[in-house]
């Protein structure tokens, strides 16, 4: 996939494995199709004026969508990344040092490493411990988020290195303060076979224990974790379903001559221990078709699958 930032971001870059790589992209593209679906949906009036959205990345990291969203013409009103001060104050000092990064904010942005933090029109980079509720809830005023305004939630591999109890609250808190929201969770699944008892022990090994995994085992509990928290619907789908059906046929055939692999039980097994899990309110009516489609290469069947659950 094409990236022209995260060099920026990366002292030495090393080469992955192809299976390694081919994950990345997968989970690359299913966060893409969404958000792309996202920033296109529009409230039915009749004035013409564009919607303003806002995208909310939760342990945002070194992630460089924000970036690649204004290169490309479709960043949203307001992007607003949340992190620990350790990797905010890291980033702003990055957005400072690199004018690719800096021409991205704008020239009226005020940048401060000391406080982690990147304060623009249309860009904040905020420092929080996310399981600080109050402290979640005060981001909305200091990033100027307006919560009746179309809001995106990134969690990508975030909530699953957090105790059950501050997952359950920042769903909740989120369910609550965005009448029309999708909230994107990307994150482990399947703790209990062989695979994944070695991929909690690799993690765990790294200083990266997966607190959540216990809680929300399966794509069914994670569904389950947004309904029970106030979401209005939600669905998970594992990396395998998605690679294997909602990613076009072309696209697959460009990039797995990219970098060849044999692997292919070792690639099976990793795409189901991740998965997507998508959740919705949507108080105006926006995300009715909401969800992946498929590939009409691959069946001829209905092009949206999987109809996002309805709470009873
Ligand atoms: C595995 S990284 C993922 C980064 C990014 N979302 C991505 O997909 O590239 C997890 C990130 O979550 C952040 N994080 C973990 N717990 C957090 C918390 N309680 N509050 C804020 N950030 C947190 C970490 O600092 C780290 O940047």
């Amino acid at each position: 996939m094409k990236d022209e930032y995260v060099h920026l971001f990366v002292r030495r870059p090393v080469k992955r494995a192809p299976i390694i790589n081919r994950g990345y992209y997968a989970r690359w593209v299913a966060l893409r199709k969404l958000l792309l679906q996202f920033l296109k949906s529009e409230r039915h009036n009749n004035d013409n004026i564009q919607t303003k959205k806002q995208i909310l990345s939760l342990g945002a990291g070194f992630d460089t969508t924000y970036f690649q969203l204004v290169n490309e013409g479709i960043a949203p009103h307001l992007y607003v990344e949340v992190d620990f001060k350790e990797v905010t104050s890291k980033k702003a000092a990055l957005v400072e040092r690199y004018s690719l990064l800096r021409d991205k904010v704008g020239p009226e942005a005020s940048i401060s490493i000391e406080r982690g933090e990147v304060l623009s029109d249309h860009y904040k980079l905020l420092s929080a411990d996310i399981r600080d509720i109050q402290k979640l809830d005060s981001i909305i005023g200091l990033a100027h988020l307006d919560p009746s305004l179309p809001t995106f939630i990134i969690a990508e591999c975030v909530l699953i290195y957090l105790d059950p109890d501050s997952t359950h609250a920042i769903v909740g808190w989120a369910a609550k303060k965005f009448s029309t929201a999708v909230f994107f969770l990307y994150e482990q699944i399947h703790p209990d076979d062989a695979f994944g008892e070695q991929m909690i022990k690799n993690l765990e090994s790294r200083g990266c224990p997966l607190l959540g995994i216990h809680a929300t085992p399966s794509l069914q509990s994670k569904q389950k974790l947004f309904v029970d928290h106030g979401w209005q619907r939600a669905v998970a789908w594992d990396m395998l379903q998605i690679y294997n059906e909602f990613i076009e046929i072309q696209e697959k055939h460009r990039i797995e001559r990219l970098e060849l692999f044999d692997e292919f039980e070792e690639w099976y097994m990793m795409q189901e221990h991740y998965c997507v899990a998508c959740a919705i309110n949507d108080a105006e009516g926006l995300f009715r078709d909401f969800g992946f489609s498929k590939d009409p290469h691959i069946s001829s069947q209905s092009q949206k699958l999987h109809p996002l659950q309805i709470k009873e």
